[in-house]
């Protein structure tokens, strides 16, 4: 069966990226100088384009693992509907899209740390670390973190502390929001060999660690509000919800499993991990718009 245009669009795991989408739309907003409309859109676009590319790339290069679980069985590739190369192809023509029309549109600092990121995302966290250790995706992660931080280049041409301190919180985010996954789909991991933490150190030690980097998450939020950066909208809104995370790690980092879990507090700490990084985002904006004039 040939590959429709679905299949495509699957192979760029938009349900994943929209909050990559999101992240980097509220990095630009919340930036101090705004971007006329259509150059903001043409950014996000190209953020959204380059995820995807990357994505496609992160499957041509998985298709037999991806098929190993069940879980990801399904997709284009494992499922036969389409083959590798059109894949890597698919994958290597939207990255170079995507880095190209932002460079020459919005500006080339920009277009290089989409670049990293997708190098980031394809190779080192993919081909490299995926495969070969635990603490794959504590630093693989930080591909994911880079999209804020390029939405707010494209709007100001330049890094300052705000999107560094955006990046370093999403990265302290993902491991949570993917250990507490991890834990109730350790099954499939196993199965393929890749070394997530709760088959390699156990469960108790990822339970720890969720802990750990909710822990450092709570300050790590509020840091923008404390340097300046935003208002109190964000200041008293980031309390609250890293307030949460850090309840429902908590609830996480203290149990263990027992017969016949049902692991429902991981997969709720799963479900507000997406919910919280959505709602903090937003809030940034929001503040911006709301105390600035
Ligand atoms: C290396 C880091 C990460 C890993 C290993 C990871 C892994 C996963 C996995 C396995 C899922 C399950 C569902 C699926 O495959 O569709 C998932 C869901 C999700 N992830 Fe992550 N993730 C990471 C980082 C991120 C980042 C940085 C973001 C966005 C900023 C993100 C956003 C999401 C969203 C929105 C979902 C829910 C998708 C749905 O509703 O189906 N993830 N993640
Ligand atoms: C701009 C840009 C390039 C952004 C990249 C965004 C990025 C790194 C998102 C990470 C989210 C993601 C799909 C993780 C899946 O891990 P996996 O691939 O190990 O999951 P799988 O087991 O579902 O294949």
């Amino acid at each position: 069966m040939p590959a429709e245009w679905r299949d495509f669009f699957a192979l760029t795991k938009p349900r994943v990226m929209t909050l990559v989408i999101f992240t980097g739309l509220c990095g630009l907003l919340a930036a101090p100088e705004r971007i006329n409309a259509f150059l903001g859109f043409a950014a996000i676009l190209c953020i959204a384009i380059g995820a995807g590319g990357a994505a496609a790339l992160n499957q041509w290069w998985e298709a037999d693992i991806d098929a190993g679980m069940k879980r990801t069985s399904k997709r284009p590739l494992p499922s036969g509907r389409m083959d590798r190369t059109q894949a890597r192809d698919f994958g290597i023509m939207l990255s170079a899209a995507s880095v190209g029309i932002m460079g020459l549109a919005i500006g080339w600092l920009a277009a290089a740390i989409l670049a990293v990121s997708i190098v980031y995302y394809a190779v080192l966290y993919t081909i490299w670390l995926k495969p070969r250790t635990p603490q794959n995706i504590v630093i693989g992660g930080g591909a994911g973190a880079f999209p804020p931080m390029i939405g707010w280049v494209a709007a100001t041409g330049e890094i300052t502390a705000m999107p560094v301190l955006l990046f370093a919180i999403i990265f302290m985010w993902t491991p949570p929001h993917f250990w507490a996954l991890a834990l109730f789909v350790k099954t499939d991991y196993e199965a393929v060999g890749i070394p997530m933490l709760p088959v390699v150190a156990g469960e108790q030690a990822t339970r720890r660690q969720i802990l750990v980097y909710a822990a450092i998450l709570l300050p790590l939020s509020l840091a923008p509000w404390w340097i300046g950066g935003t208002g109190w909208i964000y200041g008293a809104s980031a309390a609250v919800l890293s307030g949460l995370f850090l309840l429902l790690s908590a609830q996480v980092g203290l149990r263990r499993t027992q017969e016949g879990d049902a692991m429902r507090p991981e997969k709720r700490l799963f479900g507000f991990s997406i919910l919280y990084l959505f709602a903090l985002f937003a809030m940034l904006v929001v503040d911006r718009f709301a105390l600035t004039p």
